[in-house]
């Protein structure tokens, strides 16, 4: 047999390296299923680039002191804190802060916060703002968004280090149910043109609230969602889902695990690109046969989260409303609803 030149062999092992390489790119793109791979892809985060930053910034594992969680103690035995998909349900009492805020540290998250001002709920923002230099992840880096039609009413208030305000102008719709629904829409267009360059994680709330306790990164996963205050002791029956089975948002009566508050809920950006354009895809679908679910991008968003769930649930802790009272259960109000004359706010110019 005719031995292999070396001049023959190195072409061989050259071709085998380009069929391999393109075969690679080939998987990479086929592979892809949305446009936010480009952000992510590796022309932008060169592999050896990645991995000589991991060289220099070595881990460094610090010492830190606190009580041993006790297997057979839980700290919280009232309420549920799993989901039967091993999700978390976020409780006073069941985390430790300090070793939380050391874990995030370690891997400087950014978090924005988006929230709308439209017409006349730019009066909520000042207290907004206020609390939340007092409460919101405060140590950590984080970003305001928020997007309104009256940028000059946005209160000019200090900021801490590491935080600033971005001002997004979009315009106001008529209809209070759309300016709400709308919202979906909105956020899932800012994530690829631009959260995606800026943070790592969202946390999206609503504008008519007060923060009175600490909210920090304990509420931080892929994609969380916060039980509604009114429900969390609620039947499925009771639960205020769409039952309306034109609606794309209908869930039938024997399905559902919890009702999610519309005001509430955050991941990561990949994430809440996803379930934002699920739920603004769903309203369009309905709109086109002139339906609107119930509770608007709440109905849309509890149908999402049913299929999709969340890898974490905050408890109503986090979204909060004096209307439901003081049950024993919600030992620290973190976010509360502020009172409002609904007539006056939404409809009177
Ligand atoms: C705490 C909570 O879970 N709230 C939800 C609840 O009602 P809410 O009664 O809390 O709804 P809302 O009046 O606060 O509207 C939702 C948000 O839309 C924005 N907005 C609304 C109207 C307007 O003219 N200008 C403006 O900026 C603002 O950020 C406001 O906070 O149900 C709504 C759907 O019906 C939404 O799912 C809300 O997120
Ligand atoms: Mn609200």
């Amino acid at each position: 047999m005719e031995r292999l030149r070396p001049s023959r062999c190195f072409f061989v092992v050259f071709c085998c390296i380009l069929v391999f390489f393109c075969s690679l790119s080939w998987y990479n793109m086929k592979e892809s299923r949305w446009h936010l791979r480009a952000m992510f892809s590796c022309d932008q985060h060169p592999v050896e680039s990645t991995i000589s930053s991991l060289i220099e910034n070595n881990v460094r594992l610090d010492r830190i002191l606190y009580p041993k969680p006790e297997t057979l103690k839980p700290p919280r035995t009232d309420v549920l804190t799993i989901a039967p998909w091993l999700a978390p349900i976020i409780w006073n009492g069941i985390f430790n802060s300090d070793i939380l805020n050391a874990q995030f540290h370690k891997r400087g998250v950014r978090i924005g916060l988006t929230t709308f001002a439209i017409k006349k709920y730019v009066r909520f923002m000042k207290d907004f703002l206020e609390t939340a230099e007092k409460f919101f992840m405060v140590g950590h880096k984080v970003n305001y968004y928020i997007f309104t039609d009256r940028a000059h009413e946005i209160p000019n208030i200090t900021i801490g280090e590491g935080r600033h305000i971005h001002i997004i102008n979009v315009t106001g719709y008529q209809r209070w149910q759309d300016v709400t629904m709308r919202r979906m829409q909105m956020i899932r267009d800012e994530t690829y043109s631009r959260f995606i360059n800026e943070v790592d994680y969202l946390v999206c709330v609503d504008v008519d609230m007060r923060f009175y306790g600490s909210v920090g990164v304990e509420i931080l996963g892929d994609v969380f969602g916060t039980l509604h205050p009114g429900f969390f002791g609620a039947s499925r029956q009771q639960f205020t889902y769409d039952r309306n089975p034109k609606s794309v948002a209908c869930i039938p009566v024997d399905e559902g695990d919890f009702y999610y508050a519309g005001g509430y809920f955050g991941g990561k950006i990949e994430e809440v690109y996803k379930l934002t354009n699920f739920c603004h895809s769903a309203m369009m679908t309905d709109k086109a046969i002139g339906i609107e679910a119930l509770w608007h991008d709440e109905s849309y968003l509890n149908k999402y989260f049913l299929y999709y769930k969340p890898t974490k649930i905050l408890s109503p802790e986090y979204v909060w409303n004096n209307y439901y009272g003081s049950p024993a259960a919600v030992q620290i109000k973190r976010f509360v609803g502020v009172d409002k004359n609904y007539d006056e706010v939404r409809f009177r110019r």
